[in-house]
């Protein structure tokens, strides 16, 4: 049995301006996981999780690669990751095998309700992590990466990224994205290999290492269930206009005070950055007449703004949850008691240590 864990994810700055090829964000991984365990089948593959109620996804192959049970199952990640990496495995001249995928996720709540850590994110992660082993392909880390994003972009050509770097690589991290139409536009066509190597096609991306700041401490709050993410990233994208790269610059620069004031240990200059944040995603909601900042997302933040700290919405915002910086010393318990009184959720979530160093 090969087992593989990816992590979930918050964004702390940078949210739909990352979906820009090279504009900064900062993201942290969490240590809530998605398991994917993987073992050898016969005749037919099969993904059993949760997320799927009963019914496990099967598939087996014909002449044109994966055959998938389409009627009754959503074309999602998981068969995105294992169709690019069955695509690898073909090219590398790797066996073909069947396997059973089990995929366990602490990210949704007893109810199966999403808090809106990165689950698409970290079980992409997870199901590459997990192949790679069981056909022994031997994908760098980053490779790793590079894989997932290919897999998630047919699902979502949208999606920046981030959340893919956070599950890959863990820790505090900045991170910024390629261009994923211009990937989109020959992932089809080409060796994923020669993808994998052809650096001119990563143009954008970078991931970078910061340090957890020492003297504060993190809270994070849950307002309930979002608007979807791709439909708010449709509108600002429609709503792109005079003042769009006005709104990209900001946030670079907000971002880059952030980077700073983490890498110098500035308490202030960091959570100085956190507001400036906080009024980048008001204004830009502002602007496209869509609620980023929910009424209860407001309160989750005002709460903490009193307790001498700073807070945002974490992600596209519409709901899910708000991401808090207090000085180390603050006692959670009450900005625990204001958030529980408005219909706020607390999680206890801690973040994950980075996976190892960075490689090439
Ligand atoms: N436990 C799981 N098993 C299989 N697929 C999952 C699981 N959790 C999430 N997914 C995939 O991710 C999608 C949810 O993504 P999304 O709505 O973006 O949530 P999140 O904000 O948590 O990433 C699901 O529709 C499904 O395709
Ligand atoms: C707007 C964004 O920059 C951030 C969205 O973050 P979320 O955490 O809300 O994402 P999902 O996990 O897909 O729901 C879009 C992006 O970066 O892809």
């Amino acid at each position: 049995m090969i087992e593989f864990r990816a992590h979930g994810k918050l964004f702390v700055a940078g949210e739909y301006a990352v979906v820009e090829p090279g504009q900064p964000s900062v993201l942290i991984a969490l240590d809530r996981a998605i398991t994917a365990r993987v073992s050898e089948a016969h005749g037919a593959g099969s993904v059993h999780s949760e997320e799927y109620g009963h019914l496990p996804l099967t598939w087996t192959r014909d002449e044109d690669g994966l055959a998938l049970d389409r009627e009754h199952h959503p074309y999602d990640y998981v068969m995105a990751t294992i169709d690019l990496v069955e695509k690898l495995r073909a090219e590398r001249g790797i066996a073909p095998r069947f396997h059973d995928l089990r995929i366990e996720s602490q990210l949704d709540d007893a109810s199966g309700r999403k808090f809106g850590l990165g689950s698409s994110a970290a079980v992409t992660v997870a199901t590459v992590g997990a192949l790679d082993r069981f056909y022994g392909i031997g994908l760098t880390q980053r490779q790793r990466f590079q894989v997932a994003l290919l897999a998630t972009i047919r699902v979502n050509p949208r999606a920046s990224g981030g959340d893919l770097a956070a599950s890959t690589f863990g820790g505090w991290l900045r991170y910024s994205a390629p261009d994923r139409d211009h990937l989109a536009s020959f992932v089809d066509e080409r060796r994923v290999s020669d993808i994998l190597t052809d650096a001119e096609a990563w143009a954008g991306f970078d991931v970078q290492r910061l340090p957890a700041p020492e003297n504060l401490q993190l809270l994070v709050g849950w307002t309930g269930s979002p608007a979807s993410t791709t439909k708010l990233v449709g509108v600002v994208r429609r709503h792109r206009n005079g003042g769009y790269q006005a709104f990209l610059d900001e946030s670079r620069s907000c971002v880059d005070d952030l980077t700073t004031g983490l890498q110098t240990g500035d308490a202030e200059q960091t959570l100085d950055a956190l507001r400036r944040a906080r009024v980048l995603m008001q204004r830009l909601g502002d602007s496209v007449g869509s609620k980023i900042e929910t009424e209860r997302l407001a309160t989750l933040c005002d709460v903490v703004e009193a307790a001498g700290g700073a807070a945002k919405p974490s992600g596209a915002g519409g709901g899910d949850c708000g991401i808090a910086l207090v000085p180390a010393d603050t006692d959670p318990a009450g900005i625990h008691r204001a958030w529980e009184a408005h219909d706020i959720r607390h999680l206890s979530v801690a973040v994950r240590a980075p996976e190892g160093a960075l490689d090439e």
